[in-house]
């Protein structure tokens, strides 16, 4: 613990920078203060100090009349604008309670920050205070900076008017001592309040945390400063890059927190620790002026440059975790305080940034994807699913079994002999056993999974189980059969699923009788890793089944997306001209097909098109496309070098070889040397001729070719209302295909692109190439077409329809 070593903030020679303080209207607000500080460390495209409009630090945090004007305008942005309110309750014993109460986090506000200071200053002018605890209100400490105010903020604004420094000099060298009492959670600003504070106390299931980072910014009160200083350099820059969120014991042992109490006793021990630091019995210490974690500046240097090459993959294409970093070696170099300016600085700057922008749209689109109108919202309790059995055991049968078997629930597996069984069985034990050595389950876990999976030949084992998910090959008259056998053998209220990924729910169904406990299951391969499930709808599927299905998905780490029935949902759907395009592009353009694969992976794409097609296989591509041909065979291409590599058994990973070579045992690319000759001869096929050139073409358009159409059909998607909402789409691209989250998802990204320039593109395409013979493939969507000339988002292709639910 370091001793009390009071800052005095302008005092510091070091403190460069002008601040003009002023904080709202309710604040101490009305004094300024100079602090100086060397140039900040600069994020991608630094523009303190010259955009166009003021940015108060109450609009910051969306109490500023500016931006509640920005609100009134976007009208269809839901925000809670119920008041914060700040209370504070001085007791006989001279202890302030000052609670923060803003349901259902406590998110911090513009109003409600200068709310929490106000008290703070009328704590400290109230000569009956000795000391003060600082809480949130029903039983939650503070979820942090109220993230909608931050997504609505259009710019930085030339003047700048800081908090942090009015937080520095209000709680952390204030004349009276402050205990945080910290109940559930203290996260981003509500960590950072609780840092400046000179103590502090947490319940034993607080989870603390800077997760400032998942939004693409970095944390703005102090945060990058103090963290360091409590826990050292090391976890502290850990904590802030992984998003981690510490228990309350983890963060104890490090320092993060004085002591760990049981809820009932909280504030009055909080009140003991506050009275005890203002009588001199325990140290008073200022988070900013500690040093005792941390080792020489050039220990410290050593580990940021280390944690630069540990998190190198975090970097790409993005400015925040860089701009983290900086920040954090800015402030060991030269002052703390001035290195909160900066930071905080730099935490509005990336709060408009592209990056901020698409990674808060995940976040309350994470949120949003749970809500399904008709079904979440109407009071219906969901079924728990105690057991549940699956038809076939291939590598999507035995996934699903794991991920089912991964959280203690039984699940039996049929398959067709018993050979297929055994390797079933043994699937889910190697996959159960892979998860344990990575951490996901302890020995014990583990073998009571493994014993909780067991294997049948026969559906009379099926009587008692709670849902049924089909997993057999994608062949509409054997699911039909299934369908029929299952609902003889299974008990009336059993769920019946189906994994299919393309076929309409309706025509799997179609000659079964309980349509309203009919749905999808559709997972992701592999089916224990993949985070997302599409769970496919009828019109008769009814709202208790969705709501089960929809909890059964949570418990089993999935996240649900409710998707009304049609060929290939959401995901497959939109998706579906990714390797179409590219192979359109390396067949009749004559571009290389590693240099497309390295272009979408440079964009951010896990894989490439090419890549993915040996990942999943290209047999399984092949009939994919066949059956979207069938579907929509104006405007899907023929994948004719899969069909080639089918043919000579390059069918990808599992043979070793497909449009990569990899080495036995190994799935690591490699570039086929024979490759060029398998480009040949597929457009010898094709029916291109002696006179066939090449077409130079620049990377960026490589990467439009291969991603418009795909924005094209997501258009679609949304026409059809295929999907609830735009962002469940935009969530379905990034957890099932790996669309970079930073870039906000498909939609997200076309809207930043423009529907205009998107559509121009695509007529461009359509016009140059439809005498290829691919027909309507860049035709734009009349859906896009609309937005192109309307000058509208894509997102409001599709409107939330309660009524239609
Ligand atoms: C200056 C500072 O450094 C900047 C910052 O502080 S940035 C903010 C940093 N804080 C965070 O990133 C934490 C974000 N929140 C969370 O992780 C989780 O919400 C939580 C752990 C606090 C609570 O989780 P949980 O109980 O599961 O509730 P959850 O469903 O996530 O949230 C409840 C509601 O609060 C909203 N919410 C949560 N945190 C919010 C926040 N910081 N701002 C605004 N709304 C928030 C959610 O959108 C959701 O709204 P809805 O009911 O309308 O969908």
């Amino acid at each position: 613990m370091g001793d009390f070593m009071p800052v005095k903030g302008s005092d510091c020679p070091e403190r460069a920078v002008a601040v003009n303080l002023s904080v709202g209207d309710a604040s101490s607000a009305n004094s300024t203060r100079t602090a100086t500080a060397d140039q900040p460390p600069s994020v991608s495209n630094p523009k303190v100090g010259r955009s166009s409009r003021t940015c108060q630090f109450g609009e910051y945090f969306l109490g500023g009349s500016a931006c509640r004007k920005t609100l009134s305008r976007k009208k269809k942005v839901k925000v809670n604008m119920a008041r914060p309110i700040v209370t504070m309750d001085v007791g006989d014993d001279g202890v302030a309670i000052i609670t923060m109460k803003n349901p259902p986090v406590n998110a911090i506000s513009g109003e409600m920050i200068s709310a929490v200071f106000a008290k703070f200053k009328a704590a400290h002018s109230r000569k009956d205070v000795k000391a003060i605890v600082l809480t949130g209100a029903d039983g939650k400490f503070c979820g942090g900076a109220d993230i909608r105010g931050m997504q609505v903020m259009k710019s930085v604004g030339t003047a700048w008017e800081s908090g942090v420094v009015t937080m520095n000099e209000i709680i952390e060298d204030g004349p009276k001592p402050a205990v945080a009492a910290i109940e559930t959670f203290a996260l981003g600003g509500g960590l950072e309040l609780a840092m400046a504070c000179h103590a502090r106390l947490a319940t034993p299931n607080t989870r603390l945390g800077l997760p400032e980072l998942q939004l693409g910014i970095i944390p703005g009160l102090g945060g990058t400063q103090r963290l360091p200083r409590l826990v050292g350099v090391a976890k502290a820059i850990d904590m802030m890059l992984t998003v981690q969120m510490a228990p309350a014991k983890d963060a104890l042992k490090s320092g993060l927190v004085d002591a760990v109490v049981p809820p009932e006793r909280l504030i009055a021990e909080a009140r003991k620790w506050a009275l005890n630091i203002a009588s001199g019995q325990i140290p008073w210490h200022r988070s900013l002026a500690r040093s005792d974690h941390l080792g020489s500046v050039e220990e410290s240097l050593k580990i940021i440059k280390e944690k630069r090459v540990e998190y190198k993959h975090l970097f790409k294409n993005v400015p925040h975790p860089g701009a983290c970093l900086d920040v954090v070696e800015h402030g060991l170099i030269k002052d703390p305080y001035a290195a909160t300016i900066l930071e905080e600085r730099m935490s509005v700057e990336l709060q408009v940034s592209p990056t901020g922008k698409a990674l808060m749209h995940v976040f309350f689109s994470e949120r949003a994807v749970l809500k399904v109108p008709g079904v979440t919202d109407t009071g219906l309790k969901p079924r728990q699913i105690r057991s549940v059995a699956i038809v076939g055991g291939g590598l999507m049968g035995s996934g699903i079994a794991t991920a089912v078997a991964l959280q203690q629930i039984p699940v039996l597996i049929k398959e067709t002999d018993t050979d297929a069984l055994k390797r079933a069985l043994n699937t889910v034990k190697v996959n159960l056993e892979n998860r344990a050595k990575k951490g996901a389950l302890t020995q014990q876990k583990l073998q009571s999974a493994i014993s909780l999976v067991r294997g049948t030949l026969d559906y009379k084992d099926f009587g008692n189980v709670d849902l049924v998910v089909e997993a057999a090959f994608e062949s509409i008259p054997l699911k039909q059969q299934i369908f029929e056998d299952l609902e003889r053998y299974c008990k009336p209220d059993c769920i019946l699923a189906t994994n299919t990924s393309l076929i309409d729910i309706d025509l799997v169904g179609a000659k079964t009788r309980c349509q309203e406990r009919l749905a999808g299951t559709h997972f992701f391969s592999p089916a224990h890793i993949m985070p997302l499930l599409e769970l496919v709808r009828t019109e008769k599927t009814s709202p208790q089944v969705q709501l089960d299905l929809i909890n059964f998905a949570k418990v089993i780490r999935k996240v649900p997306l409710t998707v009304n029935s049609s060929i290939g949902f959401a995901v497959n759907r939109a998706f579906f001209s990714y390797g179409s395009s590219a192979n359109f592009l390396a067949i009749q353009l004559g571009v290389d097909p590693y240099r497309i694969d390295r272009i979408l992976k440079n964009f951010g794409m896990p894989v490439g098109p090419f890549r993915l097609a040996d990942m999943t296989g290209q047999q399984i591509s092949l009939a994919t496309n066949k059956l979207l041909r069938e579907t929509f065979p104006h405007r899907t291409l023929k994948m004719s070098l899969s069909d080639l590599m089918v043919e000579k058994n390059r069918l990808g990973e599992k043979t070793g070889k497909g449009v990569y070579n990899y080495k036995p045992g190994t799935r690591k690319e490699e570039p086929a040397p024979e490759l060029s000759d398998l480009l040949a001869e597929a457009r010898k096929r094709a029916g291109l001729g002696a006179d066939w050139r090449e077409v130079s073409i620049s990377d960026e358009e490589v990467l439009e070719m291969v991603l418009f159409p795909v924005v094209n059909e997501a258009c679609r998607v949304l026409e059809e209302k295929v999907v609830l909402r735009s962002s469940d789409l935009d969530l379905a691209s990034i957890l099932g295909m790996g669309f970079p989250k930073y870039r906000g998802g498909i939609i997200f990204w076309g809207d930043s692109i423009g529907a205009g320039h998107i559509h121009s593109q695509l007529s461009k395409w359509f016009n140059l190439y439809k005498s290829n013979g691919i027909g309507d493939f860049y035709k734009p969507s009349p859906s896009l077409e609309r937005s192109a000339s309307s000058k509208r988002k894509l997102a409001s292709i599709v409107e939330v329809s309660q009524s239609r639910l």
